[in-house]
């Protein structure tokens, strides 16, 4: 077991649901958190609920699909706070339909933020922790991406694919001390499911975005001889 107490995480997506449980569950553990997200209002409130912590935050508003916006919020993010040694790419969207009743427009936009935005991200993060040769990146796929449904052609293909470059990159870095993870929860009583439909949020039955924190945490503070390579966190109806 490892401490993670004066760590830095940069967490995507960090303004409510799974990114900011995250957010609050490190910020406990002494973790300095940077906040990624598209509204920066929702980064600013998560930001001052973290104050209670005695953590360092900082916030920087963009969109993961676009390459120039997510390197200058991750480099923004990097002068404030240090070098990144956790990146927790979160930041997902979700449209559910028939295959021919979702748009191209909405395939498209899918595939770019839940899929290139994770890749862009990375690839801002990545370099610094090759060099420094230690780092965690914890993505969160879903279980869509293992199993596809009657209407979740562009959710699935998304996840399937964070799945793929997940396992891929985890062989490739792990020799310099990196850790990938790929978590595969089922539904999470975020804005997300009940936008969807999935959940009313029963917390009796219905995981929560603080279990996913919680695994976050444990896993992280696994001894760094060892890497968690995927996990599915699953409710009792899921
Ligand atoms: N809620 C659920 O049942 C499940 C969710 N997931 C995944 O967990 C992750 C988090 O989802 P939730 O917290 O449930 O969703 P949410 O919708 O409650 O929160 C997602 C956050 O990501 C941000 N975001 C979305 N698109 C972005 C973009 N282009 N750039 C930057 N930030 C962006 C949103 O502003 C929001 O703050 C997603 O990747 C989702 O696919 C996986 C399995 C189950
Ligand atoms: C939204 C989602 O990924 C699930 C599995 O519910």
């Amino acid at each position: 077991m490892q401490k993670i107490e004066g760590k830095v995480a940069l967490i995507t997506g960090a303004g409510r649901g799974i990114g900011r449980a995250t957010a609050i569950a490190f910020a406990k553990e002494g973790v300095h958190v940077g906040l990624v997200g598209r509204t920066p209002e929702n980064l600013e409130r998560v930001a001052e609920e973290l104050q209670q912590y005695g953590v360092k935050t900082a916030t920087a508003a963009a969109d993961v699909a676009d390459i120039d916006a997510i390197t200058s919020a991750v480099e923004s993010i990097r002068n404030a706070l240090g070098p990144i040694d956790i990146l927790v790419n979160n930041a997902g969207i979700s449209k559910f339909g028939n295959f021919m009743d979702l748009t191209p427009e909405e395939w498209t936009n899918i595939i770019n933020v839940n899929v290139n935005g994770l890749y862009y991200t990375t690839r801002a993060v990545l370099p610094e922790m090759l060099e420094r040769e230690t780092g965690d990146i914890i993505n969160i796929s879903s279980t869509a991406g293992q199993k596809g449904g009657p209407v979740t052609s562009a959710y699935s293909a998304s996840k399937a694919a964070v799945n793929g470059l997940s396992e891929s990159l985890m062989m490739e870095v792990r020799k310099k001390n990196i850790r990938v993870t790929t978590l595969t929860p089922s539904t999470v009583a975020t804005d997300m499911a009940v936008e969807l439909n999935l959940t009313d949020g029963n917390p009796e039955k219905v995981m929560q975005p603080e279990d996913m924190a919680e695994l976050m945490v444990a896993q992280l503070k696994l001894n760094p001889r060892v890497v968690l390579k995927n996990a599915g966190l699953w409710s009792n109806n899921p």
